[in-house]
């Protein structure tokens, strides 16, 4: 039996991961169980998952609860309450599926534990990928991939020799708003930028679609994990989302790993490796989809992705001000205080102001989000 903890239970990714266990109830026990601000859908996994240890964002609502949790489950908070539920269990799998960098701490704390960890968060790669990798590295702590595109690589690599690779390439499905032209952007609302074409996600990555910042980071996420050299990372506009991505390798072959649009399937795997297990995920009959389409990226059209680009290969707190920045100002988006468009412009602009700092310690990279985040609110 596999014991696991989740930060962010209750947010797209952490009920599918959810879901993957009730469909193997027998195999795994649910040790921790870290969410915000949804206490009743807690409460429910609470009833049935049985975690010894659950947290929540705030001292208010953990008093609030407190009283309807089972005897003997102790409730935590905070970022104390993330850290708690990611390093202070038996879990020896821990699903980091909590949106952005406060997602850092409880991820090292974790790694710092020797715990495998199963990585939805990208935003806590692209903001300390060399921390992160390196602690990971040093106590012999696996990163499993969780993140579509990465679980594709992931698997397009395995027994493969990293000499061999001579470039991965990350599909994206074009976002909400694929086929607009920039002059028809002007306009769009948040209800609009909200509709995915292809995978039903948490508010704040299907905008990161919409603007391409999701494949930016999803490219430092690759980077990072893959030790894959910017220049050897592509991304291929796909808009079926069935080709997850795909790898080159030195003697021209390419290896994909296609599928129909399911999370459930990338939590699985993360899950279960090196062992694959039944799924229910409906199946892809390449038949019935007929053809497949590709474009190249137009990175006019995507700005944030050049800017990714330009901020990977830069390195030190560039990134962390990228993410740090596009987390404030979708939030801002996402409460109508300012326009979609002005999403990329915040980014740029607090960008153009950072004082770049290479290799930056973990207390760098704390002090730089912070002071992205306040410039980007203010712009
Ligand atoms: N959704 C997807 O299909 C994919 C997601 N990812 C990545 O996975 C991560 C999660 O995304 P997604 O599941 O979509 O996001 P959601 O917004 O659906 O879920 C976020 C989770 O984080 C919790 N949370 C929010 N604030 C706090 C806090 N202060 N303390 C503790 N927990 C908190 C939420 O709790 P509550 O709701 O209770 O407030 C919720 O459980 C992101 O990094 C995303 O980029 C990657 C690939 C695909
Ligand atoms: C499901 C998943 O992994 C998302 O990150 C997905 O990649 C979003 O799709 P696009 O960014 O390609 O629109
Ligand atoms: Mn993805």
């Amino acid at each position: 039996m596999k014991k696991i903890s989740i930060l962010g239970s209750t947010g797209s990714i952490g009920t599918q991961t959810l879901d993957v266990v009730r469909m193997h109830r027998e195999e795994f026990q649910v040790e921790g169980l870290a969410a915000g601000s949804n206490s009743d859908l807690l409460l429910q996994q609470v009833k049935e998952f049985a975690p010894r240890k659950v947290s929540v964002a705030s001292k208010e609502l953990a008093d609030k609860i407190r009283h309807e949790l089972p005897a003997g489950t102790e409730i935590y908070y905070g970022r104390e309450g993330l850290v708690e539920i990611a390093a202070g269990t038996d879990a020896e799998l821990v699903v980091t599926a909590v949106v952005g960098s406060m997602g850092l701490p409880s991820t090292l704390a974790a790694i710092e534990e020797g715990k495998t960890i199963g990585l939805a968060n990208k935003e806590t790669l692209v903001t300390a990928g060399h921390l992160v990798t390196a602690r990971a590295a040093a106590k012999g702590v696996k990163l499993l991939p969780i993140d579509s595109e990465h679980s594709a690589i992931f698997q397009c690599l395995n027994g493969e020799r990293q000499e061999d690779i001579e470039r991965i390439t990350l599909t994206a499905s074009g976002g909400s708003f694929r086929d607009y032209t920039r002059e028809q952007l002007v306009h769009v609302t948040v209800e609009d930028a909200l509709k995915h074409p292809n995978w039903s996600m948490g508010a704040k990555i299907t905008i990161d679609s919409a603007t391409m910042v999701n494949k930016g980071l999803e490219v430092m996420e690759a980077h990072w994990l893959y030790q894959i050299p910017y220049d050897n990372i592509s991304v291929l506009l796909h808009p079926e989302s069935i080709i997850h991505s795909f790898v080159e390798f030195r003697d021209s072959s390419i290896i994909a790993q296609l599928g129909n649009p399911d999370m459930r399937v990338p939590i699985q795997y993360a899950l279960t490796y090196p062992e694959r297990w039944s799924s229910p995920a409906p199946r892809l009959s390449l038949a019935e989809a007929g053809k497949l389409h590709f474009r190249e990226m137009d990175l006019e059209r995507f700005p944030c992705l050049r800017l990714a680009y330009e901020c990977g290969k830069m390195g030190g707190t560039a990134p962390t001000v990228f993410n740090a920045a596009n987390e404030i100002a979708v939030a801002r988006f996402l409460r109508s205080e300012i326009s979609f468009l002005r999403i990329e412009e915040i980014i740029e602009e607090v960008l153009h102001g950072h004082d770049n700092t290479p290799e930056p310690a973990l207390e760098t990279i704390e002090e730089s989000d912070r002071l992205a985040r306040e410039l980007a609110s203010r712009l």
